[in-house]
């Protein structure tokens, strides 16, 4: 009688794989603050608790703890526009405008060079850099996207990879039929047989892909229950074409064609009118906006603050690293809270915390994801990082979060963990050989620059 007395209140410890402290802890959940000097709790991939420092260690016992000493705890960053294979076609072509980029440069050095080790070794390198600057979960659009997938599997992050398909002969393909067989076969063999991979369709874009193949993609998603991610009113020029051909708006087009609906996640989203916006708030599509590739391909800015007041769920991506140059997201979430304010003349324009979370919870529902990832909260994945606070160009510390946006980049990264599984600690990358990578890196690039010169010679 008198031990239960004693014990009576002193719940034993579970126990839990993982504790990831905090000085802060940002869970991303709507309107909850920071919580100061926290800790997460992983158990089997998965969070199973947040809370304050005391109280986690008096309830769990982690099999591993990272400290969390001036490190901010918080969710994964989510990159919903990329092709990461385009790492290795860093820095070949700039300063040009999408079409002629597309057409005149990367459609032939694609056709040239994309071949299955290609994309193995490109995405390598693109999950590299993503596990070294806090992206835990992209959305990529590449060719051989099963060699992709065996690499996300190996490198340990989560991926929507969704297979291309297109009008024109691609790597692997003589045109349309045997592109979107393939994609169909991708999407069947891949859907629900994997924790970490979503396989979807990739239509390239409405001026590349012909209404009625459009319309197939629609009716083999809606089949098959999967996600469908395209580039949409990406430039002028697009939509001059949809003008011309179709007297409409690349996104009326594609609403037309019923693939406006909550499977589509649509890349770019520049050349917008308040009917589309209206439109695309009202179907459920998620909308990527990629600052530093529209500027770069001087295609101009993303309507994101209409988007947002319209209620559209926007989220956040680089594209791919041959138009952007790097797959780094927080320069993204910089831009997004910068640019805006200059577009509008309103500086409270995308405030820092709106910019947060269209890289994290609401870039993940934008990407389908939201159900898994995107907060720090009992039941998502353990999709986490930690930021570290107090390097010397980051002082003094006042607000977490406008340090976050204004000040961090991707070397404040110190702590990647995906689905529970630490990818990266104290900045190594624990499921690459960088050694090796680079090796591979090399020679590819070797071989192209050989190839590249050897056609210079012969013209
Ligand atoms: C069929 S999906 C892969 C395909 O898309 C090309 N691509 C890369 N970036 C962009 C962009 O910003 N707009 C349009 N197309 C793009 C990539 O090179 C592949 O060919
Ligand atoms: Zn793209």
């Amino acid at each position: 009688m008198a031990v239960l007395s004693l014990c009576a209140g002193a719940a034993p410890a579970q126990s839990a794989d993982l504790v990831v402290y905090g000085d802060y802890v940002l869970t991303m959940v709507p309107d909850e603050p920071v919580l100061e000097n926290g800790a997460v709790v992983v158990r089997d991939g998965a969070i199973i608790a947040v809370g304050s420092r005391q109280t986690i260690d008096e309830q769990y016992i982690g099999a591993e703890a990272i400290a969390g000493t001036h490190r901010v705890v918080m969710p994964g960053l989510v990159n919903g526009h990329t092709h990461t294979a385009m790492t290795l076609f860093r820095g070949m072509v700039d300063d040009l405008d999408l079409m002629t980029w597309l057409n005149k440069y990367v459609f032939p050095m694609e056709g040239r060079f994309v071949t299955p080790e290609f994309v193995r070794i490109g995405t390598e390198l693109a999950c590299w850099e993503m596990i070294r600057g806090g992206t835990t979960s992209f959305v990529d659009m590449y060719f051989y996207p099963d060699d992709i997938a065996r690499v996300v599997d190996r490198c340990g992050l989560r991926a929507v990879v969704a297979s291309p398909h297109i009008d024109y002969p691609s790597p692997g393909f003589s045109g349309w039929d045997d592109s979107f067989a393939a994609a169909v076969d991708f999407v069947k063999r891949w859907q629900g047989k994997h924790p970490r991979i979503t396989p979807a369709f990739a239509p390239h874009a409405p001026y590349t892909v012909s209404p009625d193949h459009l319309r197939a993609t629609v009716e083999k998603a809606a089949e098959l229950d999967a996600i469908v991610s395209m580039h949409l009113a990406e430039a002028p020029s697009e939509s001059a074409y949809i003008a011309e051909n179709f007297a409409t708006t690349p996104v009326r087009h594609v609403q037309g064609l019923g693939l406006y609906n909550q499977r589509l996640i649509a890349a770019h989203m520049v050349q917008l009118d308040p009917n589309d916006i209206a439109l695309t708030a009202a179907s459920g599509v998620g909308a990527i906006h990629n600052p530093t590739s529209n500027m770069k391909l001087g295609a101009g800015i993303s309507p994101v603050p209409a988007m947002l007041n319209a209620g559209v769920n926007v989220g956040l991506g680089t594209d791919g690293a041959a138009s952007n140059n790097d797959l780094d997201l927080w320069e993204e979430v910089r831009l997004a809270a910068l640019l805006h304010k200059v577009q509008t003349g309103d500086p409270t324009a995308v405030p820092a915390l709106q910019a947060l979370t269209m890289a994290t919870r609401m870039g993940a529902v934008a990407a389908r994801l939201g159900d898994k990832v995107g907060q720090l909260k009992p039941g998502m994945r353990a999709d986490l990082i930690q930021v570290q606070l107090n390097k010397t160009r980051q002082l003094p510390l006042y607000d977490v979060v406008s340090h976050l946006v204004y000040v961090t980049d991707s070397s404040d990264v110190v702590t990647t963990v995906v689905d529970g599984k630490l990818l990266m600690r104290d900045r190594e990358v624990l499921t690459i050989d960088e050694a090796a990578l680079r090796a591979s890196v090399a020679r590819k690039s070797d071989e192209i620059r050989s190839a590249l010169a050897a056609t210079d010679d012969a013209s």
